[in-house]
């Protein structure tokens, strides 16, 4: 049976068992439950520390996991296990952090004492970066740790800045990581093929819901003599459907398009002469 480690709980917990209950695989209800079996699709879920994710994919104790690209790399989970994919939430940057006006850039720092919770991360680039530092490992709450006189900065995770703000403090320097919810595979030999069947199948699954949820269908009507031009701007994911009209001098279109850019491409269309321009949402996909 497929083994899949989830977050427990925190800031990626809700949003992971969403994007799996959305492949059509069974999420539990109560959130003591340690482990859930979906029979049906041969899946055994592992509700874990996120942080511990990676350390149990890359042992291959499990087969796949969803984590935080920073956490997939404080662990330093170097063999063992790799990211499949970016799933779209949880996104954060992990930023220098410093009260207002005492630093500049990351070289400003030589010497100095940073605090975080992510201090494999940390020490990893700053090496790579050829700064010499000194990392201050806390267990949370990092925002408080240059008032309190335990370091001069602090390397956390950003999402809306408003922690900071209310720290007092400001962002510097180059951003360390961009992070997002990932999938984490184990990359060593798998117990079975009936594993691997499955964990593509996952795969499948997951890149199905990301499609749905990035993309819309866009259909509209146009004269075959601007069917080019209109193409061109539609393109699709493969290639766009073209059906005949009962006027034969026009063609219905049918084409996957980025959600984002739904109005923009319907301007575009328009202006290139196409008319009825309908835009549905995708319930699922299989891309
Ligand atoms: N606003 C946010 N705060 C913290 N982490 C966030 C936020 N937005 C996204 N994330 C991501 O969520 C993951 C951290 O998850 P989580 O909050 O469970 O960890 P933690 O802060 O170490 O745990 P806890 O707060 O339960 O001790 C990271 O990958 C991080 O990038
Ligand atoms: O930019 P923002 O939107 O303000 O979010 C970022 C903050 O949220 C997280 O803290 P969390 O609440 O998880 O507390 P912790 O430090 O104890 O993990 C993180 O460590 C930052 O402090
Ligand atoms: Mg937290």
């Amino acid at each position: 049976m497929l083994r899949v480690a989830v977050p427990n709980k925190g800031a990626l917990s809700e949003a992971a068992m969403e994007i799996l209950k959305e492949a059509g695989y069974l999420q539990r209800r109560d959130r003591k439950e340690l482990v859930l079996v979906d029979e049906e699709n041969g899946v055994e879920f592992f509700y874990l520390r996120p942080k511990d994710v990676a350390i149990y994919v890359g042992q291959g104790i499990i087969d796949l996991g969803i984590t935080g690209r920073d956490l997939f790399d404080d662990a330093q989970v170097t063999t063992g296990a790799e990211e499949v994919m970016g799933l779209g939430f949880g996104r954060a940057t992990f930023r220098l952090a410093a009260p207002q006006g005492r630093f500049t850039s990351e070289q400003d720092l030589a010497g100095k004492r940073i605090a975080t919770t992510y201090d494999g991360l940390l020490e990893g680039w700053f090496a790579q970066q050829q700064i010499p530092v000194e990392v201050v490992h806390l267990d949370g709450a990092v925002e408080s740790a240059v008032r309190l006189g335990v370091a001069d900065a602090i390397a956390d995770v950003v999402e809306t800045g408003n922690t900071l703000k209310a720290a007092g403090m400001e962002t510097f320097g180059t951003p360390i990581l961009e992070s997002e919810a990932i999938l984490i595979s184990a990359t060593g030999e798998r117990s079975s093929v009936g594993d691997q069947n499955g964990a593509d199948r996952l795969i499948r699954r997951l890149q199905g819901v990301l499609t749905a949820r990035h993309y819309v269908m866009m259909e509209y009507d146009v004269r075959r003599t601007d069917l080019d031009a209109v193409t061109a701007v539609t393109p699709g994911l493969e290639s766009p459907t073209i059906s005949s009209l009962a006027d034969e001098n026009w063609v219905a279109v049918r084409s996957m398009v980025p959600a984002k850019k739904t109005n923009q491409l319907m301007d575009e269309l328009y202006e290139l002469g196409a008319r009825a321009i309908l835009v549905t949402s995708i319930k699922a996909s299989r891309v």
